[in-house]
């Protein structure tokens, strides 16, 4: 699958296609999906629970979404994609470089949650605390392979193994290298669609390996993660949708025991109306 998104994958046109965040009446849905997954980070992580030395996100894309609420609390972040295209998007942003996507909305719409950082700070924040910018394959025992990463007390993933992985057995065994990059206590936060098959690029249509609730849950708990906090939203307009055929989006907090095999179910699992 890495191969497809090497050759095929355009970071700007998918940025473009799922991660504008504005009010115009045809981007409802996309807006919806990102409002979603940026509220959920935010309450995640505004906790204060989650907090230690390293964060690691798995499979970044071209996105920095996802670390916007979380880049505070830890002191160096490893961000992280198979593909060339948006390892390099993502060092432009770094960079400040000129054409880089523009995140100003996501940012500006985390601060306004909060009610505590500006833009500014948070985008210094994320800028400095980014050490990293590593090729990964999630197919590997380590997916960094030849760097070795010391174990982190936060992963971060986000669409990336349903991906990545062609059937059920290959997910388990991604997730399970994925687990085993956190050290024990360690919080997993995962973003995934449910029952995906596909999504388009421009003209690129990508795979996904269609995940049910169910074989999530259970995957989790023979790793020995314990969910934290699970909730799901809804597509509201799947056959609408032409972009993709996911039927809801998830947001998941898990915690890695000590020891494989304990499982502690404390699951919040929600489903909001809007
Ligand atoms: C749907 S995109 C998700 C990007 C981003 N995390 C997000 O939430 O929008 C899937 C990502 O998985 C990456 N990917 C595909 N195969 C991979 C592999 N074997 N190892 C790591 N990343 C992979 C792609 O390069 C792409 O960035």
């Amino acid at each position: 699958m890495g191969e497809l998104y090497q050759s095929k994958f355009d970071p700007k046109t998918y940025l473009d296609n799922f991660y504008q965040l504005s009010d115009a009446p045809e981007q409802k849905d996309i807006r919806r999906f990102v409002t979603f997954v940026l509220c959920q980070l935010s309450q995640t992580f505004s906790t204060g629970k989650y907090r230690g030395k390293r964060l690691i996100e798995v499979g970044t894309g071209p996105n920095i979404h996802t670390l916007i609420s979380a880049c505070e609390h830890f002191e160096e972040i490893v961000v992280s994609d198979y593909t060339d295209s948006n390892r390099r998007e993502l060092e432009k942003w770094i960079r400040a470089e000129e054409g880089c996507f523009n995140w100003d909305a996501h940012i500006q719409f985390v601060c306004d949650l909060e009610g505590r950082r500006t833009p500014a700070v948070v985008k210094e924040t994320l800028r400095q605390k980014i050490k990293n910018v590593l090729k990964c394959d999630t197919n590997l025992e380590n997916p960094f392979q030849p760097v070795t990463v010391e174990p982190a007390d936060c992963i971060i993933s986000s669409l990336c193994l349903e991906a990545a992985c062609k059937d059920q057995e290959a997910y388990r065994h991604s997730l399970g290298a994925m687990v085993g990059l956190l050290r024990p206590g360690g919080v997993l936060v995962m973003i995934g669609d449910l029952n995906e098959t596909f999504y388009i690029v421009g003209e690129e249509r990508f795979p996904v390996l269609s995940l049910s609730q169910d074989f999530i849950k259970k995957t989790l708990c023979e790793l020995g993660l314990s969910i934290q906090h699970f909730i799901l939203q809804k597509d509201e307009d799947t056959e609408l949708n032409l972009k993709c055929d996911y039927e809801a989006s998830g947001h998941l907090v898990l915690s890695r025991h000590a020891r494989v095999g304990i499982n502690v179910y404390d699951i919040s699992l929600v489903i909001p109306d809007t």
